[in-house]
C-alpha cells in the first residue's frame, strides 16, 4: 500500500493541537503560527507570517522570551520559562471574556532549537505555549486555603490574635533565642477583671464583643514584629516582649492597662471607681543568663497577676526576679 504524504497530516496536527506553536527562523521571522496562536492572540496567521516576532509583539523585547530565542538560535540551547517567574509575557487571552477584562492567560513556555540535518538549513526555533491559567488558579486557591488553615491553627477563632498553641511555640522560641544571645524576655499576663460578672450582667454575646475590643486594643499597641499577643485562656491574654527589660515591660503593662481603660466599656460590677472594664496585669522578666523555662516564666507572671487580683484588681504587679528562675 502506498504511504500517504505525512506533511498534510503534520499540518493538520499542528492546527488542531491544544497549544500555541510558533516557529521563527534565524532572523526571528515567523515561519509558523498555528490556529491556537491566532485564536488566543487575535492575530491571524496571514498577518503574523513573515513578521519579526519581536516587531509583532514588541513587549517581548529585552525579556526572558527574547533571551531564550537568542540562546536557541545562537547556541542551540533549550529553555523552559517558569510560569511563576514569567506569568504572561505574550499578549494572549483564554477567551473573549478575558479579553474584555484585560486578563492575560498565564503561560507555560518552552523554547527549543529545531534540529535539521547538518548544513541543510539555517537554525530555527520552536516556541510552544500552554495555557496554565487553570493550574495557576488552582495553585493560588490551594495556597490561600493552606494559609487560612495555618491561620486557623495558630489563631484564636473569636479574637483573631494568636492562640495558646502559637503562644507556647513563640515563648519556647524566644527563650531559646534569649539563651543563645544572652538576651531578655518579658512576659505579661493580662486578665479582664470580674468578667464572670460582666457576662452575667450583659450576656455572653456582649462578653464576646468585650473580649474582641480588649484584644484589638492590646494588639494595636504591640508594634514590633517580635512581640506577640495571645489569648491564653478565656478572658486572659499574654504578651511576649522579647528584649524588654523589667522597666520597659512595666512601661508596656502601664500603657496596655491605660488603653483598656480608654476603651471606656461600661461594667456595672467593675473593679475601679469608673464602672468600666479594667484589667489586671502580672509582669515577669527573664534576665540575661538567668536559667528559666517557659513554665517558670509563666508561673512567675501568673503569680504576679494573682497578686494583682488579690490586691484589688485594676493594677499591675511585677514578679520578684528570683521567682522567674527555673
Ligand atoms: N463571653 C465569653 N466569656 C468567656 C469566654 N471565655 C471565658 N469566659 C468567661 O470568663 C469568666 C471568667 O471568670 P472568672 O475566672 O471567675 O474570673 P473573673 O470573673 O473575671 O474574676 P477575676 O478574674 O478574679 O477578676 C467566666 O464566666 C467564663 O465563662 C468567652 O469566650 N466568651
Amino acid at each position: 500500500m502506498q504511504q500517504p504524504s505525512r506533511l498534510p497530516l503534520l499540518e493538520s496536527v499542528l492546527e488542531a493541537v491544544n497549544a500555541g506553536v510558533i516557529v521563527v527562523d534565524a532572523a526571528r521571522r515567523i515561519v509558523l503560527w498555528n490556529k491556537w496562536m491566532s485564536r488566543h492572540s487575535g492575530c491571524a496567521a496571514h498577518k503574523a507570517l513573515g513578521m519579526d516576532l519581536f516587531a509583532l509583539m514588541p513587549e517581548l523585547r529585552g525579556g526572558r522570551v527574547e533571551a531564550a530565542v537568542t540562546q536557541a538560535l545562537a547556541n542551540n540551547f533549550s529553555s523552559l520559562l517558569s510560569p511563576t517567574l514569567n506569568r504572561a509575557p505574550f499578549p494572549l487571552y483564554s477567551n473573549p471574556a478575558a479579553i474584555a477584562r484585560g486578563e492575560r492567560m498565564q503561560q507555560g513556555i518552552a523554547v527549543t532549537p529545531l534540529a535539521f540535518p547538518a548544513g541543510q538549513s539555517e537554525p530555527h526555533c520552536l516556541i510552544q505555549l500552554n495555557d496554565v491559567s487553570m493550574a495557576a488558579a488552582r495553585e493560588k486557591l490551594l495556597r490561600e486555603q493552606t494559609e487560612l488553615l495555618r491561620m486557623q491553627t495558630f489563631s484564636d477563632g473569636l479574637t483573631g490574635v494568636a492562640n495558646r498553641r502559637a503562644f507556647d511555640a513563640a515563648l519556647d522560641r524566644e527563650l531559646r533565642r534569649a539563651k543563645r544571645n544572652g538576651g531578655m524576655v518579658s512576659l505579661l499576663m493580662i486578665d479582664i477583671d470580674h468578667f464572670k460578672a460582666y457576662n452575667d450582667h450583659y450576656g455572653h454575646q456582649q462578653g464576646d464583643q468585650c473580649l474582641i475590643a480588649v484584644s484589638g486594643a492590646l494588639q494595636a499597641l504591640l508594634q514590633r514584629s517580635v512581640d506577640m499577643l495571645a489569648r491564653y485562656g478565656g478572658e486572659e491574654f499574654a504578651a511576649i516582649l522579647p528584649d524588654n527589660d523589667p522597666g520597659q515591660a512595666l512601661q508596656m503593662a502601664a500603657t496596655l492597662h491605660e488603653r483598656v481603660l480608654k476603651l471606656a466599656i461600661p461594667h456595672e460590677h467593675a473593679a475601679g471607681p469608673e464602672k468600666q472594664v479594667t484589667v489586671s496585669v502580672g509582669v515577669a522578666t527573664l534576665l540575661p543568663g538567668q536559667p528559666a523555662t517557659p513554665a517558670a516564666l509563666i508561673r512567675a507572671a501568673d503569680g504576679a497577676l494573682y497578686a494583682a487580683k488579690r490586691q484589688g484588681r485594676n493594677r499591675i504587679v511585677a514578679a520578684r526576679q528570683e521567682d522567674t528562675a527555673a
